[in-house]
Order: C-alpha cells, then structure tokens, then sequence
C-alpha cells in the first residue's frame, strides 16, 4: 500500500508513442498506479494530435493533451520536484534520438523500442553515464520472457547446439527482434562455442539458414497477422531435442515490467539492458 501521496512525491512519467498498441497499455497502467503521474504524451500519428490521451484510448479523460514535439514535453517533466521519467515505445529509426534527448533533459528513459544497435547501446550508455542519468533499454519487459533466457543460459551449459525462432504479428518493423538478439547475447556471454560445424552447409536461397548474430547462434524471423510475440530456443543434442517456448497472449503482459522499469530508473546514475538485471 502506497498510502496517500500528493502531487509532489509521485513520478512524473511521459510516454512517447502514447497512440500505439504498447503506448495505450503504458497509458492505462500509469493511470491506475497511485505512486505516478502521467505529465506528457507525445505521438507523431497526426489522427491524435492535441486530443486528451485518455479519451484516445478509452479509458476517460486524463487532461493530458497528445503532442507531437517530444522535447518540449521533456521540458514540462522537468518541471516537476522529482525527476521525470520517459518510457518510449515508438520506431526503431527515432528511438535512438529520443533517448539521447530524455538523458539531455535529465529525464530517465525506459525504453522498449527495439532496434537500438550495439553501438548505439554503448553509446547512450557513454552519455547516460557521463551525465549520471539512470537509463533502462529493456527488450522484453515479460516475466516469462526472463525466465526463458534463464532456463536457456542453464540448457546451455549441457548442450552444444542452439537455434531461436522468433514469430511476430507483420507490423513489426524490425528484425530479428530485439528480445532475440538479447538472448543470442546472453548465451554467447557465457563463452562457449555453439553450433560446431558438421558438413560444409550451402544456401541455395540466400537467408535460408536464418541470420547469424553472436558466436554462430541463427536467428530466424516469422511474421504473420494473427501473431502478437512469441520465442522459442531450440537446443538439439543427438536424440534428443529440448525446446523452450514463450508466448505472449495479450501486451498486458509486459505492464509490471514496465512499471517496475518506471520505479526502478529513478534509483539509478548508469544505463542497464536487460529487466532480468532490475528484478
Ligand atoms: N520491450 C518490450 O517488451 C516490447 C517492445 N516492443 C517494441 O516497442 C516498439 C513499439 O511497438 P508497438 O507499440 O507495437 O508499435 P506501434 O506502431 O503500435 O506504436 C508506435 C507508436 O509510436 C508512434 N511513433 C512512431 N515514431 C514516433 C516518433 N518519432 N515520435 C513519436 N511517436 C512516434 C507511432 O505513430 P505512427 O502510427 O504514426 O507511426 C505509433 O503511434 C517496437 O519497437 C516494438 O518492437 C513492443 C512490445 C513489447
Ligand atoms: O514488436 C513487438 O511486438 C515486440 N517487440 C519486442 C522485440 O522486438 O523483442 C518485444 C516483444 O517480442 C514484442
């Protein structure tokens, strides 16, 4: 119990890509949470602009305005005694700005847009650090999501073979997805050699075999309407085959991730990648 709280003792959070399948979540969540406040919203969509973000999204009025220009709501968030928070669920091409703009402004993003590359990781961490701004890039905000890559990093110590398919709905813009690319990370981290080659393997249809991102580990990438996010990580051995498998039923899934991401950046002087490391 949160006990009552006034005005000045709640977090202060702007979402950007508020009229988005994950923003509208966002927005809701926030509204029910009695220790936040919802100060901005920003959408590029010009369908929503300068109408009240919670009649957008049906969940009554929110006397909070959709707005376009992302930095002059950063500057309302500064306005306020505590420092604001900016969770971001827009498009790869923006996301890297937008963050790079909130640590600007000493707002500490929460950021689930995927697509960021290493470089640019390492870059906004250079930055957030320098500016001793707390800052989360969280690929997957599930639960379930972290509790796989665990399960995976304990598989992986018993077998030697690994491939991950991932199966999104088709408006997704980016692949392979961001959760994926986490856990190929995360199991290249442990510094072991996957995948040892058996037979000289040609591709007679170029991206046959999947991508390949870190330590020979294959990514593979569905898209169809009728999907919303799904993984699974495949271990073979001979005879024997272990598949691990998450699927996403409904975004409201990601919601206590998000939250716990909202409260847990304001504790923070440095950027963290990975919910599994605020849990
Ligand atoms: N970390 C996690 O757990 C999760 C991450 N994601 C990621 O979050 C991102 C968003 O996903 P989703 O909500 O499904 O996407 P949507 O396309 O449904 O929503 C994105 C919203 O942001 C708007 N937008 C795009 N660019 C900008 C910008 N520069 N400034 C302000 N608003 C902008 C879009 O407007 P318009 O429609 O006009 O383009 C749209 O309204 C993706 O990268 C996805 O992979 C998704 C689910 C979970
Ligand atoms: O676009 C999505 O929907 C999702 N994107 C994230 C990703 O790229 O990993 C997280 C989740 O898979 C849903």
């Amino acid at each position: 119990m949160i006990g009552a709280m006034t005005n000045q003792s709640l977090i202060p959070v702007v979402v950007n890509g508020a009229a988005g399948k994950m923003g509208r979540e966002v927005i809701k969540a926030i509204a029910q949470a009695e220790d936040l406040m919802l100060v901005g919203a920003v959408d590029k969509n010009p369908a929503y602009l300068g109408q009240d973000v919670g009649e957008v999204i049906g969940c009554g009025a929110l006397e909070v305005p959709i707005l376009n220009d992302l930095q002059s709501v950063l500057v309302l968030a500064t306005q306020e005694k505590i420092q604001g928070v900016m969770v971001d669920f827009t498009h790869p091409d923006s996301v890297y700005d937008n963050t790079r703009s909130a640590i600007a402004y000493g707002v500490r993003p929460v950021v689930g847009t995927t697509g960021l590359s290493e470089a640019q990781i390492k870059d906004l961490a250079e930055f957030a650090d320098k500016a001793s701004t707390g800052a989360l890039i969280i690929p997957n905000f599930s639960i379930g999501m972290v509790l796989l890559q665990q399960a995976a990093l304990q598989a992986a110590q018993y077998f030697d073979h690994v491939e991950i398919i991932e199966l999104h709905h088709n408006q997704k813009a980016d692949a392979p997805s961001g959760t994926a690319i986490k856990t190929a990370q995360m199991l290249a981290e442990l510094g072991k050699t996957f995948n040892p080659q058996v037979v000289t393997e040609t591709e007679h249809i170029p991206g046959a075999r999947g991508s390949k991102l870190e330590e020979d580990i294959r990514i593979h990438s569905v898209r169809l309407p009728g999907l919303i996010a799904h993984q699974e990580v495949i271990f073979g051995a001979p005879g024997q085959i272990y598949t691990l498998r998450h699927d996403t039923s409904d975004r409201s899934c990601y919601m206590p991730g998000v939250l716990l991401s909202i409260r847990k950046v304001t504790q923070l002087t440095s950027l963290v990648y990975g919910l599994e490391k605020i849990l």
